[in-house]
């Protein structure tokens, strides 16, 4: 379970989140989606403990990330696909993270296998990597202690139609086998093909929360949001 309570942030002058509350039940994938500069990267960073709420609590598995007892097997994150260093090849990042969490070697070659990167791929430096290639590499390591809880900002950003049909998969499977999945997208069509629940976000505030079914009003959920969105803009100026 992965639940915003009241959840505001400010920096100086802007305020990046306000009053935000919604939750991700196991079993499910949660679409968050919003216009550039709504707050998402802001929610999903405080989640994942990078930043700190100015009020309210982000928790995972009932506990904010700090204070998870082994956050390596609660939680797996994709924040920032350029996140690992492009000297080291993407076993080796595997492999480190693997040491970290104290898993056998035999897991990193499981890993690979399960994100689509053939043996030739593992051992390329990562800053050689397609942006679909780091993709793959992060959701990879995101994967490796089994975590019931995930955080993806745009995972599929730079994945070509077959690995994005893939992404899309692994994540059903994933809510299926009752992770509970957060995933950040601009791509409207992309949350409504692979998500079962859906917050829009606009302006660091939530617009609409709900059902895809429920969301896209037998429109589209483009056409929810983009309404949604135009409203919170003039009510706003
Ligand atoms: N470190 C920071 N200092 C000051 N303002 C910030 C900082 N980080 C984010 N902001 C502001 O907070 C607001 C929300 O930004 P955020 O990056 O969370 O949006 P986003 O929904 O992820 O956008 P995008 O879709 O473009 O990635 C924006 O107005 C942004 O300028």
């Amino acid at each position: 379970m992965i639940e915003f309570q009241h959840v505001s942030k400010s920096y100086k002058k802007v305020k990046a989140l306000d009053d935000v509350t919604f939750t991700v039940r196991p079993g499910t994938v949660t679409g968050f989606v919003g216009p550039n500069g709504a707050g998402k990267s802001t929610a999903l960073r405080i989640l994942a403990g990078l930043s700190r709420a100015t009020s309210g609590t982000a928790t995972v598995l009932g506990r904010p990330y700090a204070e998870l007892e082994r956050p390596g097997f609660e939680v797996g994150t994709l924040l920032d696909a350029a996140a690992h260093h492009p000297g080291r090849s993407g076993r080796e990042v595997l492999t480190l993270g693997a040491m970290l969490l104290g898993l056998p070697r035999a897991r990193v070659d499981e890993i690979l296998e399960l994100v689509g990167l053939t043996g030739k791929e593992g051992r390329r430096a990562v800053g050689g990597y397609s942006l679909g290639m780091r993709q793959r590499l992060g959701i990879g390591h995101a994967l490796l202690g089994r975590p019931r809880a995930l955080i993806l900002d745009e995972p599929v950003n730079g994945l070509d139609p077959q690995g994005i049909q893939w992404m899309r998969g692994l994540l059903r499977d994933l809510a299926e086998q009752g992770c509970a999945v957060l995933l950040s997208s601009h791509l409207l069509h992309e949350v409504e093909q692979v998500a079962d629940h859906v917050v829009m976000i606009g302006r660091g505030r939530v617009l609409a929360q709900g059902a895809v079914a429920e969301l896209s009003r037998g429109r589209g959920l483009e056409q929810t949001f983009l309404e949604l969105t135009a409203a919170a803009d003039r009510s706003a100026s």
